[in-house]
């Protein structure tokens, strides 16, 4: 498999650093007569989820809605060694969802693993979401989740057999992610799933458990998403060495594959009494304070957008644009601050933010 990350040359002298692409994590044979599905399989990190599996021996259903993403991914993954389909599914559709369970049913038998990665995401004010982006982002990542979820958990709890579920998650989860109102909503819901399902399904031997990267690079990011690491890297501080990598505790981004690892180990015989358990590889990033505040930054700013109006000439602004003898109501004004004009603008102008608070997710 491509290695998309180096990782930069730091010795940690008596802590060797992660192993090279094609070890894993557990003894071979782990997953021999196991059957993964990952959804979203066919690229980032659902694919790099998919072959550390592969690796120890599962047979994979990779899901997702593209064919020739899926055929590909399919082709990597069979050379790893186990048997591989791709399933073309929309996750937001309970029918096919029911379909794609029936045919890897005929191929393999019932899915034990179920490994919920697929999911949808870009960044947008919340004044400006429409009810359609919304929906797009919220119905793949948490109503799709839920949909995949159900049908393996009624499968296995009809047939009397255990499984384990992995939801993939976000650390704005727990913290809100200004710019990514649906999509921290929607991770937030699949967090609350893991806890209620962990309990819920206990009894039926079910595992549920969520699994947060990091920032965690790779070729198939979309150009949204790339846009914001891209964004992020230029505009925030003057470093020269001013990267993604200086701006982690750990002083380097995260490896795909080490979010594989922690895949094949949460859903593992050595991981059998954890469930309900969120578990963040992400080097402590979601973690970080300051001992001094930033200056804050509107989310509008960050993606490039033009401000409000009112906000123009507001007094702490100055020096960010604001025209001269721009009027606007003082913060105690009773009529309170005029009412914003919304200017939506789907395509951010990278060069014009001056933060970004999202690259601590
Ligand atoms: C990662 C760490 C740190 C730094 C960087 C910050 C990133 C933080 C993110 C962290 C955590 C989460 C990450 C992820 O989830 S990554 C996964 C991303 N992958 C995907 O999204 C793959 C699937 N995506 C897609 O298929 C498309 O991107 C899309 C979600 C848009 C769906 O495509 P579809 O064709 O179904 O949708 P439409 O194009 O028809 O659009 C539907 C509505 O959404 C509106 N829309 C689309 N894009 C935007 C945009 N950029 N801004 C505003 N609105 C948008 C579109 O207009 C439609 O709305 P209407 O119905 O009103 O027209
Ligand atoms: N990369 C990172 O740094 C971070 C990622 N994450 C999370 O990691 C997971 C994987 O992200 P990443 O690999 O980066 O993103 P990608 O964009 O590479 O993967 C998203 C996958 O979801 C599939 N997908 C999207 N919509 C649907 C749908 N309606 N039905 C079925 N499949 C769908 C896509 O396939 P197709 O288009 O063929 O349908 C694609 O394979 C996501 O849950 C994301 O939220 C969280 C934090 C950071």
């Amino acid at each position: 498999m491509a290695d998309d990350n180096a990782l930069p040359g730091r010795a940690l002298p008596g802590l060797p650093g992660p192993p090279p692409p094609g070890a894993s994590a557990l003894p071979p044979g782990t997953y021999d007569g196991t059957v993964v599905l990952v959804t979203g399989g066919g690229t980032g990190l659902g694919k790099a989820i998919a072959a550390e599996f592969a690796r120890l021996g599962a047979d994979l259903v990779i899901a997702s809605r593209k064919e020739d993403r899926l055929k590909a991914a399919r082709d990597e993954l069979t050379a790893l060694g186990g048997r591989v389909t791709a399933a073309i599914c929309d996750i937001r559709d309970p029918d096919r969802v029911a379909e794609v369970f029936d045919a890897a049913g005929e191929a393999y038998g019932l899915p034990d693993v179920l490994v919920n990665n697929a999911a949808a995401n870009f960044p947008v004010p919340a004044e400006d979401m429409s009810p359609g982006a919304w929906s797009a982002v919220v119905d793949t990542t948490l109503t799709g989740t839920f949909l995949m979820t159900r049908e393996f958990g009624r499968r296995h709890l009809a047939a009397g057999t255990p499984g384990s579920i992995i939801d993939v998650g976000a650390s704005y989860a727990w913290t809100g992610g200004p710019g990514f109102a649906h999509s921290a909503a929607a991770k937030a819901g699949v967090k609350s799933l893991v806890e209620t399902l962990a309990v819920e399904w206990g009894p039926y031997g079910i595992q549920v458990n969520g699994l947060v990267p990091g920032l965690m690079p790779h070729g198939d990011m979309t150009a949204e998403i790339r846009g914001n690491l891209d964004r992020a890297r230029g505009v925030h501080d003057q470093r020269p060495a001013d990267d993604m990598a200086a701006r982690q505790p750990a002083l380097r981004v995260g490896l795909p594959r080490e979010l594989g690892w922690a895949a094949t180990f949460l859903a593992s015989p050595y991981a059998r009494f954890i469930t309900g358990h969120t578990l963040v590889v992400d080097g402590a990033n979601w973690q970080r304070r300051g001992v001094v505040s930033p200056p804050v930054t509107t989310v509008r700013e960050q993606l490039g957008r033009d401000p409000f109006e009112p906000f123009k000439g507001c007094p702490r602004r100055e020096g960010r644009g604001s025209p001269a003898g721009a009027e606007e109501a003082p913060a105690d004004s009773p009529v309170g601050p005029a009412r914003p004009k919304a200017r939506p603008n789907r395509s951010a102008e990278p060069g014009a933010a001056r933060d970004s608070g999202a690259d601590g997710q």
